[in-house]
């Protein structure tokens, strides 16, 4: 995942809720922040309920805590008990979850925003460029937050994340499955930097 110019790294975190069978949580997330202490972690939390989760994955090492709009009553809340721990709190939207399910207020007291351009679950999946407008709607209601992109992300991708607003990159089979990462890497870095600073100037 890209940032800027600094490295985070984008973990799924899941309960068999988005996709069955397939569980993975604070353990891993131990080991990992054990083997690279100062590295970001960015955990996506596809799980059923988001306010169970959050001390275990505070004291895990995470850094930001994003939730499913779609698996909470009372995102307010939720937002608050993240940062009471610490953490930045992020609000994620499926690709059939309306940009206005995030309000002006929720928005506002989030750290960032993802909007899914996958189905939450696998890697490897189709980018859904009719979820492209939901970035374009967000960065307009939230000039200074980080939105986050999801799902299919890649060099033939960037172009309409980027110019639609998002400063956050998730891409996994884009940089696992090509034989030049690091070019990968620059070509969505520089792509995003370009794009924001053109933002910057409206
Ligand atoms: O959260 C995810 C799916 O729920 C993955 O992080 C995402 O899809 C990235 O993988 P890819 O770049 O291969 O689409």
């Amino acid at each position: 995942m890209i940032k800027g110019g600094a490295e985070w790294l984008h973990m799924d975190v899941m309960d068999g809720h988005f996709v069955p069978n397939i569980t993975m949580g604070a353990p891993i997330l131990t080991c990992v922040h054990k083997g690279i202490p100062d590295i970001f972690m960015d955990c996506h939390m596809m799980v059923a309920q988001p306010e169970k989760w959050v001390n275990d994955i505070a004291d895990a090492g995470g850094a930001l805590y994003c939730f499913h709009i779609e698996a909470t009553s009372d995102p307010l809340s939720l937002i608050t008990a993240i940062h009471a721990r610490n953490m930045k709190a992020g609000v994620a939207i499926s690709p059939d979850t309306p940009s206005n399910a995030i309000t002006d207020e929720i928005g506002e007291k989030a750290d960032m925003l993802l909007v899914m351009t996958v189905y939450p679950g696998r890697g490897g999946q189709k980018f859904l460029e009719r979820c492209v407008p939901k970035v374009a709607e967000l960065r307009s209601r939230f000039p200074e937050k980080d939105i986050e992109v999801d799902g299919g992300v890649g060099p033939k991708t960037i172009d309409v994340c980027a110019d639609a607003g998002s400063n956050v990159i998730v891409a996994g089979t884009a940089i696992f499955n090509a034989p030049n990462a690091e070019e990968v890497i620059q070509l969505l870095k520089d792509t995003v930097n370009t794009a924001q600073a053109k933002l910057a100037v409206k």
